[in-house]
């Protein structure tokens, strides 16, 4: 998170650090008790290594008292994402067991209804992604507030050239922003999860490539049939 501040511990209590080898690699948020969900281009890189899903955190490295390292079952990719685009960018982990919930672990709520969420709504984006342009992580969980763009204007020739598509919606990105690390994360606005954090150009910090998150609302019902057909 650019241009953020430290969160106030565990009132994010939802937010997960999806790490290999004990290092934080992507955000993600528990949507239901056995399962979180990510950015599927998360998976990049891991040669097919299993994420572990830290949860109750607020530092990384700090012992506390309701963080947990819980090891993942399955990692599923939405079918139609893929390295080339953003489209269709999420992860479903399902947990080995169901997560022990408490006042610091907590499912966050997604919108199941799929309307646009109105440009200049003012948002919330967290995680444990870069904190500066040469790349400092930080210990600590980060916030930031972020006003919704329209589609329009994110798809404008000197912003994202019409390649958002109707499953994504935008954040202005004027010095304050996600950046790497970030993705995986929830867009929260109202208390309910809108979007996915997903890194399209990579940019960040800067107003002429806005911040794409994948719509939560037109998954619901792939989200539904994947937690349904794994619950045993
Ligand atoms: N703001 C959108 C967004 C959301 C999530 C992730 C991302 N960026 C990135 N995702 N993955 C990355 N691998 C390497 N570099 C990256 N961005 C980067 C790094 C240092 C300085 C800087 O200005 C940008 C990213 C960007």
């Amino acid at each position: 998170i650019l241009g953020g501040y430290e969160a106030k511990p565990h009132l994010r209590p939802y937010m997960a650090s999806l790490q290999l080898d004990g290092q934080h690699v992507c955000g993600g948020f528990l949507i239901a008790e056995q399962w979180v969900l990510s950015a599927a281009h998360c998976t990049e890189g891991t040669n097919g290594k299993l994420f572990q899903v830290l949860l109750g955190a607020h530092s990384l490295t700090e012992p506390e008292p309701h963080k947990r390292l819980y090891r993942v079952r399955a990692q599923i990719p939405h079918p139609g994402s893929n390295i080339h685009n953003n489209r269709d960018d999420l992860l479903l982990l399902q947990l080995e067991e169901k997560a022990e919930l408490n006042a610091h672990v907590k499912v966050l709520p997604f919108q199941r209804e799929d309307r646009d969420v109105e440009a200049d709504t003012v948002c919330e984006a967290a995680g444990w992604g870069t904190v500066t342009h040469s790349g400092r992580r930080p210990d600590k969980l980060q916030q930031v507030e972020r006003p919704v763009i329209s589609r329009d204007l994110c798809n404008h020739r000197t912003r994202h050239d019409h390649t958002i598509t109707e499953k994504m919606m935008c954040t202005d990105s004027r010095k304050k922003d996600t950046c790497k690390g970030d993705s995986g994360g929830p867009l929260v606005c109202n208390g309910v999860a809108e979007g996915v954090v997903t890194a399209g150009s990579r940019v960040c910090g800067n107003y002429k490539k806005p911040a794409i998150y994948t719509r939560i609302a037109p998954y619901a019902a792939w989200i539904d049939g994947v937690m349904a057909s794994a619950a045993r």
